[in-house]
């Protein structure tokens, strides 16, 4: 299938190639003395993986004609270095990317040597060819005007990939520092490690003279930025997709991937081979695995940050699949393979930074939704005690120190245990809804109104003394009885008996809410639907006339 793939995608061939295991000496490949050692190759590329300089030698299946300013191009040669006999010369024309050789006339998309004699059927140029990226150099002959306007699509290609991954490398170490999530950290470290490899081994690093020179005869440098990139990458996907919680066995599974690539790591320091770049493949792969294992498993749990995974890391996988194959001599991968491995990273950097940023809004999604339930009662939309109680320390806190009045008002309602047992749980909770909605309408937008417990309700009233607390009390306790509640066509009166007192100087939101709590008692001890009031040394209760309920009588409670 890949074959035919290939043979489809393969253009018209120009050279036959012959590769020769060995490195002679110059003299000798060129007075033609080990012709018969060369091995012909299928295809129209070089593809190296030792490290040992290797003789290639391409023949020119039909003449080429210097009039179009005919260019040997070796596309994608990465780090690899060249030295090219042309017929008749005497000195190589030494080619690199990066390095001394590197010829800054032509993009980094190619070696490109001219042939200004052209070439007659049967000549043969010689290479000697020094492999630092054990990846195929396609070979090929381009005219000048062609060879210039391939290098302005690859240019465009290549910056479009290296900015997006730097953009989203800015985006993700910005959100970082914003937010302080260290998912952004890992995906920073991941992206511009990636950015990194790419402009290594891609050439783009030559910009930079002295990190080309650094890197333009050593791969080294280029392999650690990969190998870095994996490694942050697997901590991104650990964290991200909290496979310490959800996927222990796939979790060890990544803790052997990166105690891999901490030795390729520490490998790579001591050596330059090639190997260790096909290892890395192969741990890459691994990993690409295992990462891939843990999104599908997500997947299927309906985990919403696993679809990001699977989208950004199933072309991945197939690239590095395909790339692996390629390396262990399986196949040969089409030319734009080249293209579409930088392109998948920057395409799964862009869809990893949305998910991120998915999963960011959801996280405050839930704190919102948290911090709701934390502040607001379900059932009847008031405040929770504790919101109530926070909100009122601060109120009395300021009221003391601006020498401001303050006062609260607990209620409840009268025998409501009845109505739960005649009527029913839901009647219960319908009552304590209109009781709710019929008080609080009854209020000030910055009076605060919230549940104690129960059907007992905590009312504070900022800058009111005693006397208009108790008037705003008797108007809470009229706007329940005023008529009767109609709930599951059923119709019954319902009382409130409430407590109010004023906040004395100096005094505690313990003893405040103590003193309401007794005037609130005194309610109810003596015969229920009033209010009663704390003064500083008693409790006065203003009660209803239950079959007049505007009409009300005072009388004075006990001394407490
Ligand atoms: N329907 C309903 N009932 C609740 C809820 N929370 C507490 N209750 C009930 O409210 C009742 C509270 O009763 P109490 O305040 O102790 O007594 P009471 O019947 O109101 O009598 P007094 O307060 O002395 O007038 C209990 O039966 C609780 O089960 C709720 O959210 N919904």
């Amino acid at each position: 299938m890949i074959g035919l793939l290939v043979a489809t995608l393969a253009s018209a061939q120009t050279f036959d190639v012959a590769r020769l295991d060995g490195d002679p000496v110059p003299a000798q490949v060129l007075a033609g003395s080990v012709e018969s050692d060369f091995a012909s190759v299928e295809g129209q590329s070089i593809h190296e993986t030792g490290s040992r300089p290797r003789w290639w030698r391409l023949t020119a299946r039909a003449p080429i004609s210097p009039a179009e300013a005919p260019h040997l191009v070796l596309r994608f040669p990465y780090l690899n270095h060249v030295e090219v006999w042309r017929p008749g010369d005497t000195m190589p024309v030494r080619r690199g990317l990066v390095g001394h050789d590197a010829d800054f006339s032509f993009s980094t998309r190619a070696l490109v040597v001219p042939l200004p004699q052209g070439l007659a059927t049967g000549e043969a140029i010689y290479i000697r060819v020094h492999t630092l990226t054990p990846a195929p150099m396609f070979v090929d002959v381009e005219p000048l005007a062609q060879v210039h306007r391939q290098d302005l699509r690859h240019v465009a290609m290549r910056t479009f990939v290296l900015g997006t991954l730097s953009v989203l490398a800015l985006l993700a170490v910005g959100f970082w520092i914003g937010i302080g999530e260290r998912s952004y950290a890992y995906l920073f470290l991941t992206l511009a490690a990636q950015a990194l490899y790419l402009a290594s081994v891609g050439g783009e690093v030559r910009g930079v003279p002295w990190l080309a020179d650094l890197i333009g005869a050593d791969p080294r440098v280029g392999r650690m930025f990969g190998l870095l990139g994996v490694l942050a990458s697997n901590s991104f996907v650990a964290l991200y997709l909290n496979l310490n919680d959800h996927h222990t066995r796939l979790m060890r599974a990544l803790h052997v991937c990166n105690a891999a690539l901490l030795l390729l790591l520490l490998a790579n320091v001591g050596s330059a081979a090639n190997v260790l770049g096909v290892l890395a493949s192969a741990v890459f792969l691994a990993c690409a695995v295992v990462t891939f294992t843990a999104s599908a498993a997500g997947a299927l749990k309906r985990q919403r940050e696993a679809y990001f995974m699977v989208l950004s890391w199933t072309p991945m996988l197939v690239l590095a699949l395909l790339r692996m194959g390629e390396l262990l001599g399986g196949w040969r991968n089409p030319e734009w393979m080249e293209y579409a491995f930088p392109i998948g990273l920057a395409m799964g950097g862009l869809v990893l930074t949305i998910g991120l940023t998915d999963h960011m809004h959801q996280m405050r999604r839930d704190r919102d939704h948290a911090s709701r339930l934390a502040t607001y009662d379900v059932l009847t939309g008031a405040l929770t005690r504790s919101a109530i109680t926070e909100r009122l320390d601060a109120l009395v806190e300021s009221a003391q120190r601006g020498r401001r009045p303050l006062s609260v008002v607990f209620f409840d309602i009268d025998h409501f245990k009845k109505i739960n047992d005649e009527y029913g749980h839901r009647v219960g909770d319908q009552t304590l809804r209109i009781v709710s909605l019929r008080t609080r309408n009854r209020l000030r937008t910055y009076d605060l109104f919230g549940r104690y417990g129960g059907d007992e309700v905590l009312v504070v009233l900022p800058d009111t003394q005693l006397r208009e607390a108790l008037c705003v009390a008797e108007n809470l306790r009229a706007a329940v009885n005023c008529r009767p509640l109609s709930i599951d066509n059923r119709l019954f009166t319902a009382t409130l008996s409430l407590g109010v007192a004023e906040l004395h100087h100096g005094e505690s939101v313990e003893r405040l809410l103590e003193r309401a709590d007794a005037a609130l008692y005194a309610s109810k001890e003596t015969g229920r639907d009033r209010v009663t009031g704390y003064t500083a040394s008693r409790l006065r209760t203003t009660a209803a006339t239950p079959a007049a309920n505007t009409a009300n009588t005072h009388s004075t409670s006990t001394i407490y």
